[in-house]
């Protein structure tokens, strides 16, 4: 047995039919600090996550530092000039990110113009003896990154490629997924345990949340805005008897 194949045995012990906790902080919100980002995978895996996804090789290194026994997915966002690819789009951004201590290395696995190859970076994850996760938009992004050797294929960037963002997860993408790949993330938009239970049913491997459990502002938004549209009607109420 390789060491690739016994590593992702492992893992298949760790995460399959987990649940991973994504901290990232709304940007330059409040809550967009370091130690933060450590308190929240700390409360995570208080709570049970399987693992966590974390962005930035310095988070990755204090979480790494506060939870050695983590299981760590490790990404680098930027905004680049001359390309839409945000996670992960430099070798450079791997190397430190594997000597941050991630696990997993989640890189975009678009077929979108890109400063370096798909190829190339799941070759250096794979020679930093990490796990690759291809975030992908389409089933057809998830056979490239198959071919290319990623380990892991998530539904990361269905919606976030253009036009708007829907409200729901892409469950039909999931469920073409897992009825071709061993090791399909959930994740986008699965903001409630019954997206979670519905992603397990179509067979995901393992479920990403964020926003529903990290992004303290966004969820507040959502109540607010259930809760101030009936009081606005009943305001419109008042003023029309007035
Ligand atoms: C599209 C993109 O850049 N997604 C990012 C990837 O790391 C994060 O902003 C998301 O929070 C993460 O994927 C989890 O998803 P959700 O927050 O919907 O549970």
């Amino acid at each position: 047995m390789t060491d690739r194949t016994s590593a992702l045995e492992a893992l298949d012990r760790c995460l399959r039919n987990g649940l991973i906790v994504s901290c990232q902080p709304v940007d330059n919100g409040p809550m967009d600090d370091d130690d933060t980002v450590v308190r929240l995978a700390r409360a995570a895996v208080a709570g049970g996550a399987d693992g966590l996804r974390i962005e930035g090789a310095s988070r990755v290194a204090r979480v790494r530092q506060a939870l050695p026994e983590a299981l760590i997915i490790g990404i680098v966002k930027r905004d680049l000039p001359d390309s839409p690819v945000r996670i992960t789009p430099f070798l450079s951004d791997v190397e430190a990110l594997a000597l941050a201590g991630a696990d997993i290395i989640a890189v975009d696995g678009t077929d979108r113009p890109r400063p370096e190859s798909l190829k190339a970076l799941i070759e250096a994850i794979h020679h930093h003896g990490k796990v690759v996760m291809a975030d992908c938009s389409c089933l057809a992004d998830a056979g490239q990154a198959h071919r290319h050797g990623a380990d892991i294929v998530g539904s990361t960037l269905s919606g976030y490629t253009g036009g708007p963002v829907p409200a729901e997860p892409d469950y039909d993408l999931l469920q073409q997924l897992a009825q071709t790949y061993p090791r399909v993330m959930a994740e986008g938009r699965f903001n409630t345990p019954g997206d979670c239970t519905r992603a397990r049913q179509l067979g995901a491997w393992a479920v990403t949340v964020g926003t529903a459990i990290t992004r303290t502002e966004v969820v507040t938004q959502w109540f607010v805005e259930a809760t101030s549209a009936p009081r606005r009607a009943s305001e419109t109420a008042i003023a029309t008897e007035r």
